[in-house]
């Protein structure tokens, strides 16, 4: 995003009088915040300029010396069919607006129409523009699923497939100026997608994280909005709000399925209008940053029940990632458990330890609720208490038995009834046995993983296994 100029496009103004493309780019700017606005007053320029600059949207008078607006309406629709141009002529006869729109104009008004309607068709135009550009990038990043900017996701270790998805996704929104959502449990990477979204943004100001969990609707207001001297008792300076730090850059709000209700009617307020009101002020302030918030919390489900705002959802949503838990994530395990074995080994000043062939089986069968927080934290734990050359299990088994979460593996568990397509279905025994064989395999022949795989002791699974090769 082009902070100093809004949109990312230019608006090109073409028209023979002087003083109509002065008023109408004043309008543009003082009612809409357009900015990116070029002006032609000789159509034959047209052409030059479309080759050179980046331009997005024409207005195009008719009338006019030279080139007139109809012969260039024709050739703008053959050699640059995804520009859209907006037709504001003196004329106002049907036959001419009809071979406008059969040339491919996307829109037509008349000069003696209320300027701000003209003024909103063009901010109409500009948003539909957006979108398709966004569609349009994303979608040739997905088939490529390549990365113009890797290092923007140098934090981010994976070896995912969805997670480059992810990846390809961010770039393609990252200089939108609609919000983004980032959800995912906690400890899956949100803040550090987050980052990076900033970071390809382009925008020069800074990150500015608010967790909005567990605010009242005055003490988030007074953090995003600020105050003015005075606005209420105690108040004895002014407070700059969060959303003015964060000028030219981005506001990442992060826990938003917390907000309040009443939070959340200010919030939307703000996204909607652009403008906000610092407390005690009645002078409205412009908002000039990307908004960026993140939740665990499944907002679809809080929107159904009716404690997040279906109107404020569907905004929040225009760009949305699901980052995977970790246990969705089957290679990046063995993957982080090298990095952070390395890091932790280099931090603590140790010799890097050597895992266990059976650790990497062990973590698959737990559910990691922390994600990648609780992986490093349990990695760190046990390389500070390493002594030796290979790494104990006892931590990671500590760590796993406290935990209140039952064992899953890292494949997907079904969600329905894995036999209800068989036609004919195993016998009691046939079905024990193949589920033996199937957790003896995924725990690589650990009988103590294969267990607790099925959720039973090892002395049961030893009796069933005798039991099953008789
Ligand atoms: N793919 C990854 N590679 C390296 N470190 C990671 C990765 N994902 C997460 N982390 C680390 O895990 C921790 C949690 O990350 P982060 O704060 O971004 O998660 P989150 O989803 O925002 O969590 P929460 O919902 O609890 O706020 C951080 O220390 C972060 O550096």
């Amino acid at each position: 995003m082009n902070n100093d100029l809004y949109p990312a496009f230019g608006v090109l103004l073409v028209d023979d009088e002087p003083a109509w493309l002065r008023s109408l780019s004043l309008a543009l700017e003082s009612n809409s915040g357009i900015t990116n606005v070029v002006l032609c007053k000789d159509s034959r320029e047209v052409m030059g300029i479309l080759e050179r600059q980046n331009i997005g949207l024409i207005l195009l008078d008719l009338t006019m010396p030279h080139l007139c607006g109809e012969e260039l309406l024709t050739l703008i629709g053959e050699q640059y069919p995804d520009i859209a141009t907006i037709v504001v002529s003196g004329l106002n006869q049907v036959g001419t607006i009809v071979t406008c729109m059969k040339l491919g104009a996307y829109d037509y008004y008349v000069k003696t129409d209320d300027e701000e309607r003209i003024v909103c068709g063009v901010l109409r135009a500009i948003k539909l523009l957006e979108l398709q550009r966004d569609t349009k990038e994303m979608t040739q990043r997905f088939v490529t699923c390549e990365l113009k900017h890797p290092e923007a996701f140098h934090a981010i270790c994976t070896v995912d497939r969805a997670m480059q998805s992810i990846f390809a996704y961010i770039e393609a929104v990252a200089q939108s100026p609609l919000p983004l959502l980032i959800t995912g449990e906690s400890g899956v990477g949100k803040e550090l997608l987050a980052k990076a979204a900033h970071d390809l943004s382009g925008c020069k100001g800074e990150l500015v994280a608010v967790n909005v969990a567990g605010l009242d609707d005055t003490v988030f207001a007074d953090t995003l909005f600020g105050h003015v001297r005075g606005a209420f008792t105690g108040a004895e300076s002014v407070r700059r709000g969060m959303i003015e730090v964060a000028t030219n850059g981005t506001l990442f709000l992060d826990e938003i399925g917390d907000l309040s209700t009443a939070s959340q009617v200010k919030l939307l307020r703000l996204i909607q209008e652009g403008e906000y009101f610092p407390l005690g002020s009645d002078q409205p302030k412009r908002l000039k940053a990307r908004i960026i918030v993140a939740t665990h919390q499944n907002l679809e489900t809080k929107e159904a029940s009716g404690a997040f705002r279906r109107d404020l959802f569907y905004r929040l949503r225009t760009h949305h990632v699901l980052i995977p838990p970790l246990r969705k994530r089957i290679d990046d395990l063995p993957y982080l458990l090298d990095l952070f074995l390395e890091e932790a080994a280099r931090t603590l000043g140790k010799k890097k330890p050597t895992p266990p062939p059976s650790l990497v089986p062990l973590l698959s069968t737990y559910s990691f609720p922390g994600n990648i927080r609780e992986l490093k934290a349990m990695i760190y734990d046990a390389v500070s208490t390493h002594k030796g050359h290979m790494l104990s299990m006892d931590s990671f088994l500590k760590a796993i038995n406290n935990s209140s979460e039952h064992p899953v593996t890292m494949a997907s568990v079904p969600e329905h009834n894995p036999f209800a397509c068989f036609e004919r279905l195993p016998t009691f025994a046939n079905a024990a046995t193949y589920l033996l064989e199937e957790a003896l395999t995924r725990a690589k022949g650990n009988q103590t993983l294969a267990a607790r795989l099925l959720g039973i002791s090892q002395p049961s699974l030893w009796k069933r296994l005798k039991l099953a090769r008789r």
